[in-house]
């Protein structure tokens, strides 16, 4: 039914309504929580990402939002349509798995018109329709081919194709991606990324894979245990994370302890640093510091940065990066990531057992209760 909420001047009613709303909705079976009172807006156009490890409620989220699982409380709303009672195909939603799921007897125009054929689209328009959306996905010129003929990527964009022909509203990805070498995997994230802007159409993609989250969204919901831990822009979750949960999640990050005290932390390994006042932490109490790989420094420090002595434990080469395990004092041990752009220093790696210095700007670290 279309609501009478009248929108904001200035913005029309489609802009002024979230694409997918989930309001307090939880998914309980037998007794444990998969989803626990999950509300989240996702723009009309947006490219969000659910983003956790396995077993968060990542895949039932989704599934609620396509009509697949039903909420044991709490609201789904499409378009400011609350469709928490519809069946999946009374939604104007469509949904590529991870199993490309196409029918391996029909050609591949076949396949991505099946949708159209199915609501009673004319002849003409299918055609023109079908051969519009191949083209975007590159796939112009295979029509006639049978998906089984066709290599793993290719076959990921015929199921795209397929949904995407079919203009919904709001497209779900669940791991589309995952069946893919790393190598493909990492093109079809730019490619899947542009397409998606082109159409315009809001994205909603579940992944286990931080990388593929930051290239891919425009924001981010990080899960853990059935509830969100943090929502934002990926910037926002990599360099701001709000709690040691996505910290520790989002890549590799250095976790540091020590004792909060004006406007210091007092590390556990000695030294103490200046990190300014920190609202909402009491002194004495136990926190963390948080401090990327790369925003540590191996060497020609600046004023004001923070300074620590360690020893160096591993030395890992990987091509464009080294990474290097300093250890702070017994059991603390961090890890430190350099480009290997200046040609002259090869030979000056360090090696294991060598006592050094390490530091880091006191803006790039953060204080994590
Ligand atoms: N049909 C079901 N019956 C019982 N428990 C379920 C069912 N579906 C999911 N669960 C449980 O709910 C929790 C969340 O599952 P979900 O599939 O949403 O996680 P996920 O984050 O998508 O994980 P993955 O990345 O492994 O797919 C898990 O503990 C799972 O075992």
């Amino acid at each position: 039914m279309p609501s009478t909420d009248s929108p904001s001047p200035g913005v029309t009613a489609s802009e002024a309504r979230p694409a997918v709303r989930l309001d307090g909705v939880s998914k309980n079976y037998g007794g444990s929580y998969a989803v626990r009172d999950l509300s989240l807006d996702i723009a009309p156009g947006e490219f969000f990402a659910l983003l956790g490890p396995s077993g968060c409620g990542k895949t039932t989220s989704l599934r609620m939002i396509g009509g697949f699982t039903d909420p044991t409380s709490g609201t789904v709303l499409l378009g400011g349509e609350d469709v928490t009672a519809l069946p999946p195909d009374k939604r104007n939603v469509n949904t590529v798995f991870q199993s490309y799921a196409l029918f391996d007897h029909l050609s591949v125009a076949d396949n991505v018109a099946f949708g159209l054929k199915r609501k009673g689209v004319g002849r003409s328009e299918i055609r023109e329709r079908v051969a519009t959306m191949l083209e975007r996905v590159q796939l112009g010129g295979l029509g006639d081919r049978k998906p089984r003929t066709l290599s793993g990527g290719q076959r990921q964009r015929v199921a795209l194709a397929r949904a995407l022909v079919n203009r919904p509203q709001v497209l779900l990805l669940d791991e589309p991606l995952a069946a893919l070498d790393l190598k493909l995997r990492r093109r079809m994230q730019v490619e899947l990324k542009q397409i998606q802007r082109e159409v315009g159409i809001t994205f909603v993609f579940v992944t286990h894979d931080q990388d593929e989250a930051l290239t891919m969204a425009d924001r981010v919901a990080v899960m853990n245990e059935g509830r969100v831990e943090q929502c934002g822009t990926p910037e926002d979750v990599y360099e701001r994370p709000a709690n040691r949960f996505v910290a520790s999640f989002m890549g590799t990050s250095n976790l540091v302890p020590g004792t909060y005290r004006d406007g210091q932390v007092v590390l556990d390994c000695g030294p103490a640093l200046p990190v300014g006042r920190r609202a909402g932490i009491a002194d004495g109490s136990g926190v963390s510091l948080s401090i990327r790989p790369e925003k540590i420094w191996l060497s020609e420090f600046e004023a004001g940065m923070a300074l620590v002595q360690g020893v160096v434990r591993e030395t890992v080469y990987s091509g464009p990066t080294t990474t290097y395990l300093i250890e702070l004092a017994p059991g603390v041990t961090v890890s430190v990531l350099e480009q290997n752009t200046d040609r002259s220093r090869m030979e000056d790696r360090w090696h294991g057992g060598e006592r050094v210095e390490i530091g880091w700007r006191p803006e790039h670290c953060l204080v994590l209760d």
